[in-house]
């Protein structure tokens, strides 16, 4: 059997254990060589093979609900339901989605992207399933990050308390992007070294001797399940939450994964099964990553492990000049603070990590309690630089409005991955902090043009006394380092031409890619840089508004509650006879695909936009 030949789990049932072996094997190689081809979630695929093959093999999909926490790590799941011939397209635009999703196949009952929903999810297909008075068993598949964070423990105490039946498989590679963090994973240290496991691996060894491979494994093994219900046990930190628990299980040994699971079909009552595996597993340079590298990873070559595309001369991401500005502020500034919700790696705070190491706090997934330590440290006097990915900061909304811009605290709040994200899709793009954050008082919103202004903006955002928002989108910008001024909101505007004929009111990096194309192809119009979104240079928008040109507002975040929208505001309450053309992201969620391709099929492309204003200089 060989991946391509997989239309649905049934066809791997009737396989031997070595053929289950060899497939494991084929799967992995596949892996590697596809990702390496698209880009994608390489290590925790990787590590993943046996257990997602035990799943499909031991239970009865789509009948029986496999639900994989954030879905990073389904890649596998996708291939065993029949779509690997699809990994060609993985994370492109219209291609195979890098997560979940119900549109694409009856075996995925769950849609994720953002951490720690699958137990609460899991709970809620296990009640209406009890309710219908049906019978299958509901498993949810989440990892040692996930499974620490604070959504999960909500869900875990209500699972407790209701007692359905559930096998929650605990996928533990001791790792989340970077290494795991905080109280839990010490609990988990101690389950990944308890007695269960031995006494589990030794009567597992004794049950197996002498077996045969294949689906004859299964039968005659009283002995072994006996064995393995012995291992259940309540004693563990998931114990404390009223939950049956067994393990820890080798996660690559794959018959004793399907024994286990096997044993535990028709288990009643909630379960936790705790299962080490190795992330990256297979691949040498992903298993001995110990930073989150090769968590999810750009094309890269397999030989040599090295990324195929290179950063232009003189151009980093802009996480990376904002955690360089970050800290040649916290150089001289004892009290700056950095704060990350378990993204060190992709926040770029690595660097702040090493120089600053008892300045630097990693909160694991856990945005919400992120921010209201932020709080906390802010009314304590510190001056904490709070980054977050823009959709993951939609987990925070409460803390940052009932906490931080409530008591009207210094938090200077880094909104890393604003705008469209590209390939990760609707889960993860960060188009709706703007919306989200605007009626928050005291809150302070903006967002630089380039690396000089993101200076400035920082140097005022930690002179501020108020809470600060700076966002930045993922991608790279030359890394400069000249002076520039940006006093709390103001905007600045540049003519590329005396009289121009159109006024343009954008903000971040379009503010120049505009600017060049207009002056490249001689466009009479003007370029207004609205860097801040919150204040709003009024002095300038009366200059703006009360002129006869069009006024366009190009935006490349959702339009309902974003920049026109504010604008929109303050021409109504100033009773201003003005009609703005508003160009952003409607009121749909944008899918998967290159930024460029997103922004053109979203009609926020440069293309569009000179369109645009080339039919109204033909009016003019
Ligand atoms: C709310 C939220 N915060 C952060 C992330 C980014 N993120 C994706 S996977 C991941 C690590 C998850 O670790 P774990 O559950 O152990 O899975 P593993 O990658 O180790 O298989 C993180 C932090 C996210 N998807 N959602
Ligand atoms: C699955 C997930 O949420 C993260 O791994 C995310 O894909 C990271 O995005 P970046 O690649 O932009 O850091
Ligand atoms: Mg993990």
């Amino acid at each position: 059997m060989h991946i391509y030949d997989i239309r649905n789990p049934q066809d791997i049932k009737h396989l031997t254990m070595e053929e289950l072996e060899a497939l494991a094997q084929e799967i992995r190689e596949f892996l590697i060589e596809s990702i390496a081809k698209t880009g994608g979630h390489l290590s925790s695929n990787l590590g993943i093979v046996e257990l997602t093959i035990a799943l499909h093999y031991v239970f009865d999909a789509p009948r029986d609900r496999i639900l994989f926490d954030v879905g990073h790590q389904s890649y596998v799941h996708k291939i065993l339901t029949g779509r690997a011939g699809r990994f060609s397209t993985l994370r492109q635009y219209k291609g195979l989605s890098g997560f979940q999703k119900r549109y694409e196949s009856e075996y995925d009952c769950w849609e994720a992207g953002h951490s720690s929903t699958s137990l609460s999810a899991a709970l809620g297909m296990a009640i209406a399933r009890d309710l219908n008075g049906e019978d299958y068993q509901v498993i949810p598949v989440i990892g040692d990050g996930a499974m620490a964070s604070g959504m999960s423990m909500e869900a875990l105490n209500q699972i407790g308390g209701e007692q359905r039946n559930m096998i929650i498989l605990f996928n533990d590679n001791s790792m989340s992007i970077s290494r795991n963090v905080g109280a839990m994973d010490v609990a988990f240290t101690k389950l990944r070294t308890s007695r269960p496991y031995t006494t589990l691996k030794s009567d597992l060894e004794q049950g197996l001797s002498g077996t045969k491979v294949g689906r004859s494994v299964l039968k005659g093994m009283k002995n072994v399940k006996n064995a393995i219900k012995d291992n259940v046990v309540n004693t563990s930190i998931f114990g404390e939450f009223n939950l049956d628990y067994i393990g820890p299980i080798n996660g690559h040994d794959l018959p004793a994964l399907i024994k286990v699971l096997q044993s535990l079909k028709h288990h009643r009552g909630p379960i936790v099964v705790h299962v080490l595996t190795k992330k990256g597993k297979g691949y040498p340079y992903a298993e001995n990553d110990k930073d989150g590298k090769w968590h999810g990873v750009s094309q890269f070559d397999p030989a040599s492990g090295q990324p195929l595309a290179r950063v232009p001369a003189g151009h980093c991401s802009w996480s990376e000049v904002i955690s360089r500005i970050v800290c040649d502020l916290a150089r001289n500034d004892r009290d700056i603070i950095a704060i990350t919700p378990a993204m060190k790696s992709g926040s770029k705070l690595d660097n702040f990590a090493r120089e600053f190491p008892n300045r630097f706090f990693d909160c694991g997934i856990a945005e919400e309690h992120a921010a209201t330590f932020a709080a906390a440290l802010a009314a304590s006097g510190k001056r904490p630089f709070l980054s977050v990915y823009s959709s993951f900061l939609q987990r925070a909304y409460d803390s940052v409005n009932h906490d931080i811009a409530r008591m009207d605290l210094p938090v200077v709040i880094g909104i890393d991955r604003c705008g469209l994200v590209g390939e990760d899709g609707a889960t993860h793009h960060g188009v709706f902090d703007i919306s989200m954050l605007h009626a928050i008082p005291n809150l302070i919103l903006s967002q630089p043009k380039d690396a000089d202004e993101a200076r400035a903006l920082l140097q005022e955002a930690f002179a501020q006394e108020h809470p600060f928002c700076i966002r930045y989108p993922r991608g790279n910008v030359p890394y400069t380092k000249g002076e520039v001024q940006a006093p709390l909101g103001t905007w600045e505007r540049w003519c590329t031409d005396g009289d121009p004929k159109v006024c343009v009111i954008t903000y971040g990096g379009d503010v120049d890619r505009i600017r060049e194309k207009a002056l490249a192809n001689h466009f009479a119009i003007e370029v207004v840089n609205a860097r801040y979104f919150k204040p709003l240079d009024e002095k300038m928008l009366d200059q703006i508004l009360y002129r006869p040109i069009p006024i366009i507002l190009y935006e490349s975040d959702m339009l309902d509650g974003g920049l026109s929208s504010a604008i929109l505001q303050y021409i109504n309450d100033h009773q201003i006879d003005r009609h703005l053309i508003r160009m952003g992201i409607g009121d749909h969620f944008v899918e998967q695909g290159s930024i460029a391709q997103l922004r053109k099929a979203e009609h926020i492309d440069i293309n569009s936009l000179f369109s645009t204003i080339e039919e109204l200089l033909a009016c003019d």
